[in-house]
């Protein structure tokens, strides 16, 4: 496998003209204490340099995006789970000093943490940016989500009841589309639908109550989210980052709504977009197993890194 820079233009996944194995770092060799993944990924020369970089500064944040980055797309969301090799390498990363990891969804952050198996410390930001939390150990052993409450105004709650009643209704005409609720959005579901009459409930839904005033909407994949916050994946990482202190970022996600936290990453950050489609981020990875490998990665040059200064 080869990873890929991206482009806004969207450059085609292909090999690199000229790349050879050689040129090639082995991702796929994994660090202490991580089983060997089932693959060999070859990493593209520009962004293992990237990771080395990276890997090499003081303190790090490690932003993921959960659905189609960290776990394949399902049919159904319940049924999502981490790629065993990325959640080992993300609680390595998130044991490392310097590090700081963070799950940014447009899922609650109760729902990532309880997918996720996040170790204690890690942080969550759930709803594109309206909930924030952070994972701490529980007295029973175990661990749980330490979290504020979203909160909306009266007009903004009624708004998501009616966004709720109105998307349901239209929902409930095309088979296989569902609806989902969150604390401060609607989320409406095509991808088990057919193909065609998801398109019409897209377009029915974006025309109805998708457009009524004060509703942020994002086309995903196979989701149309009514969100009545104004918030941003982009904001959300950008206050974040500012409020640890960390010298450089590394974000990866693949949908529309991770385009907000590209966008909000400078030089000596890397971005990393999971997918196709078109992107500002600066490299890409074919698919969650590929980035996998990214995350290996990134955990044995931060290990190498601390080695070297001990
Ligand atoms: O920001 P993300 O972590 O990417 O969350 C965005 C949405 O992800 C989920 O939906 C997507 O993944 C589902 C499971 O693989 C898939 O069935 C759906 O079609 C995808 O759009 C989640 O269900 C949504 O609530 C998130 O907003």
């Amino acid at each position: 496998m080869t990873a890929h820079p991206a482009h806004p233009a969207d450059r085609p996944a292909a090999p690199r003209p000229g790349e050879t194995p050689e040129a090639a770092h082995d991702a796929g060799v994994p660090g202490p204490g991580i089983e060997a993944p089932l693959f060999t990924a070859h990493l593209e020369e520009s962004l293992d340099l990237a990771l080395r970089e990276l890997a090499g500064r003081g303190r790090i944040l490690v932003g993921l995006d959960f659905d189609g980055v960290l776990a394949p797309i399902v049919l159904d969301p319940r049924t999502s789970r981490m790629l065993p090799v990325s959640a080992e390498a993300v609680a390595g990363l998130a044991e490392l000093p310097g590090v700081d990891v963070v799950l940014v969804s447009g899922r609650e952050a109760s729902d990532l943490v309880a997918l996720a198996g996040l170790p204690a410390g890690s942080r969550v930001i759930g709803s594109h940016g309206a909930q924030w939390g952070r994972v701490v150990d529980s007295p029973d052993g175990g661990t749980t989500l330490e979290a504020e409450p979203v909160g909306l105004t009266e007009e903004q709650a009624r708004l998501r009841a009616e966004l709720l009643r109105e998307t349901e209704a239209l929902a409930a005409e095309v088979e296989g589309a569902w609806v989902q609720a969150k604390p401060a959005a609607v989320v409406l579901h095509t991808r088990p639908a057919e193909r065609e009459p998801g398109e019409r409930l897209t377009r029915r839904v974006l025309d109805g109550p998708a457009a009524r005033e004060g509703v942020r909407v994002v086309v995903g994949k196979e989701v149309v989210e009514m969100a009545v916050l104004e918030v941003t994946k982009g904001d959300a990482l950008h206050q974040l980052r500012g409020a640890l202190g960390v010298d450089a970022v590394l974000y990866a996600g693949d949908d529309t709504t991770d385009e907000d936290a590209f966008a909000v990453l400078g030089e000596g950050d890397v971005s990393i977009k999971v997918g196709d489609g078109e992107s500002g981020a600066a490299y890409r990875v074919t698919d969650p197993e590929e980035f996998s490998a990214v995350l290996v990665r990134l955990l044995e040059l931060r290990q190498e890194a601390q080695d070297s200064h001990l």
